[in-house]
């Protein structure tokens, strides 16, 4: 009796798949190492938080030119994404609030996330810009004072000022809100927030607040406000990462 003809076939495809995984996982390893190597060398970050949708991500491609997490689904990223420019770090963190399609849970994931984030690195932490959609903020925290709940955006806000973290409040999508109903709606804005503006203002709140228009480019009050701030802790030199 003669043996049947033996196949090689298989045995040569678990090898590569085998040694396709050894692959990735060295090539995951060394991706790893390069992050930490990124990460290490950070001193000074500057993070975007706010609920999803108001325009981080707009915002940031007006700001540095690069692109921040396109085409994804709002509430589905639960981690930061990242933009390392030397020692130099920009943070956009995962939207936080209600969406449709999200869970409570998941939201309350997200929202625990930013906090322990946050907490983690606040000692590189030198600015947040916290990002409202401004003609939709009045509406959206009275909602929730309805509820006798406080609105999350001013809850981290005021764990941004605990935490000793510099807040700017971008108020985007100011093209929405006709020129001459701007100010009353910036000052209802610092005025939620807990600024007091006295006779003034919002300008004369002490609140640091930029009213820009990612969509259209409009963002020189952000980048005025960044470049003071990064002045004052004497880091002209990050200017030359914005566009
Ligand atoms: N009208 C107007 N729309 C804007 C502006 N900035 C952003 N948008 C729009 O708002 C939507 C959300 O923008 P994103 O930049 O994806 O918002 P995000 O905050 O990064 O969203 P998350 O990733 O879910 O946190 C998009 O449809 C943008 O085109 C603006 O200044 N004006």
């Amino acid at each position: 009796m003669t043996n049947p003809p033996v196949s090689h076939k298989p045995k040569h495809g678990i090898k590569r798949k085998k040694n396709l995984a050894k692959l990735k996982t060295r090539q995951k390893a060394k991706a790893i190492e390069k992050i930490e190597k990124k990460n290490d060398a950070v001193t000074f970050e500057v993070v975007f938080v706010g609920r999803s949708n108001v325009g981080k991500s707009t915002l940031l491609k007006n700001l540095t030119g690069r692109n921040v997490r396109t085409g994804k689904r709002p509430g589905v990223t639960l981690k930061p994404t990242h933009l390392y420019f030397d020692d130099f770090l920009i943070t956009d963190m995962p939207g936080f609030g209600f969406m449709s399609g999200v869970t409570k849970e998941k939201s309350d994931d997200v929202k625990d996330n930013i906090v322990h984030y946050i907490e983690e690195h606040a000692d590189r932490i030198m600015i947040a810009v916290q990002v409202i959609d401004g003609p939709a903020f009045v509406e959206i925290t009275e909602r929730w004072d309805s509820r006798d709940e406080i609105p999350i955006d001013l809850e981290l806000h005021d764990f941004l000022e605990e935490m000793e973290i510099i807040t700017i409040i971008a108020a985007n999508k100011m093209d929405r809100v006709k020129d001459d109903e701007k100010d009353d709606l910036l000052n209802d804005v610092v005025g939620i927030f807990g600024y007091d503006r006295g006779e003034g203002t919002w300008k004369e709140s002490g609140a640091l607040v930029a009213p820009v228009s990612a969509r259209g480019g409009d963002i020189r009050p952000l980048i005025s406000h960044l470049k003071n701030e990064f002045h004052k802790m004497k880091r002209d030199d990050l200017f030359k990462h914005f566009k």
